[in-house]
């Protein structure tokens, strides 16, 4: 038996809609995100466990990491020897962590790996990228390559590669909390304006090129200074009860800025030091999770999918 996981996910990273996306490791050691069992069976066989497989359609072949096995083997390894495969649901679905994607990235790396075929990088992420698209309401890569790949993502079908790390501060702590509803990430994407204003979209371009080259820079607090999000907040934040109140609160315990992550309702703290991560979390555990939601303060995931020992 092999065992491939996949990490939660923040897409956007506040500046970089659709195109910039985060993969998250908690400091506490936890796994956030999926893990995908494989081994040789008489027959292909397909399960879905875990403490959110309940959330999922029953239906077998609705379910993502179902489907990328069977594309898998009609459209790129039919001679692979039969599987069994088993997704271990740890993430929310409609969370905001990049739930689907966890799956499929986690689907593809296992079959991959298990197979021996060897894809290249742009291969891998076009077939996982076809597969969130599915369910998500657009082809977006921002949480895909951060979960394959780790770290600090910018993405897209035009980047080199479609995708190029980002250096990241080593003293920034994203405190990530789910409030324990879900937000569907096609209904949160049909409120999004259908065009923007030319100085909009000038003023897109010029803040996430100026926040990439200020991180290639190593300039992490100026970076920082520019971390806004005109273009989906907006809209969304409407949608997402206790939001407002956060982004009110959250500064004052020490958050350099409050933002959505994907397209919600899960939304993150960035700070500076774990004291201020601490307080928080303590914050977000008391006015905006409810029982069935969650927190952790987190640094970036700099391995990506990985598979298990
Ligand atoms: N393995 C899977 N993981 C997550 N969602 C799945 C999976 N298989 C099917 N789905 C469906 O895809 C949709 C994912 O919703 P979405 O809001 O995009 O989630 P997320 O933002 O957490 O990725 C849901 O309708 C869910 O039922
Ligand atoms: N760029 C996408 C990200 C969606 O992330 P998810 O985790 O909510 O699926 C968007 O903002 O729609």
């Amino acid at each position: 038996m092999r065992k491939f996981f996949a990490p939660a996910s923040i897409g956007n990273f506040c500046v970089g809609f659709d195109s910039l996306g985060a993969a998250l490791a908690p400091t506490d050691g936890q796994l956030l995100g999926d893990i995908v069992h494989i081994e040789e069976a008489v027959q292909d066989e397909f399960k879905c466990i875990g403490e959110y497989a309940g959330k999922l359609p029953s239906n077998q072949e609705d379910n993502l990491a179902y489907q990328c096995l069977a594309h898998f083997r009609a459209n790129v390894k039919s001679d692979m020897p039969c599987v069994s495969l088993t997704l271990e649901k740890r993430l929310p679905i409609g969370s905001g962590l990049g739930s689907s994607a966890c799956s499929v990235v986690a689907t593809f790396a296992a079959l991959n790996a298990y197979s021996g075929t060897e894809l290249s990088q742009i291969q891998m992420i076009e077939l996982m990228a076809d597969f969130e698209a599915k369910v998500s309401g657009a082809r977006h890569y921002d949480n895909i390559t951060p979960c394959y790949l780790g770290g600090l993502q910018l993405t897209s079908e035009i980047v080199p590669d479609r995708a190029l790390s980002m250096p990241t501060a080593s003293d920034w702590y994203i405190v990530v909390a789910f409030p324990g509803f879900a937000l569907n990430t096609a209904k949160a994407r049909a409120v999004l304006p259908d065009s923007l204003k030319l100085g909009q979209s000038v003023e897109f371009a010029q803040r996430l090129a100026a926040y990439t080259t200020l991180l290639q820079q190593q300039r992490f607090n100026d970076a920082i200074k520019l971390m806004q999000d005109n273009i989906a907040e907006p809209s969304r934040a409407p949608l997402i009860k206790g939001y407002a109140e956060a982004k009110l609160s959250l500064p004052e315990l020490g958050a350099s800025l409050v933002s959505i992550s994907g397209a919600g309702p899960t939304l993150f703290a960035l700070c500076t030091s774990e004291v201020s991560a601490t307080r928080c979390q303590e914050w977000l555990n008391t006015h905006y999770i409810n029982e069935s939601g969650f927190s952790h303060i987190c640094k970036f995931d700099n391995q990506g999918t990985r598979e298990l020992a």
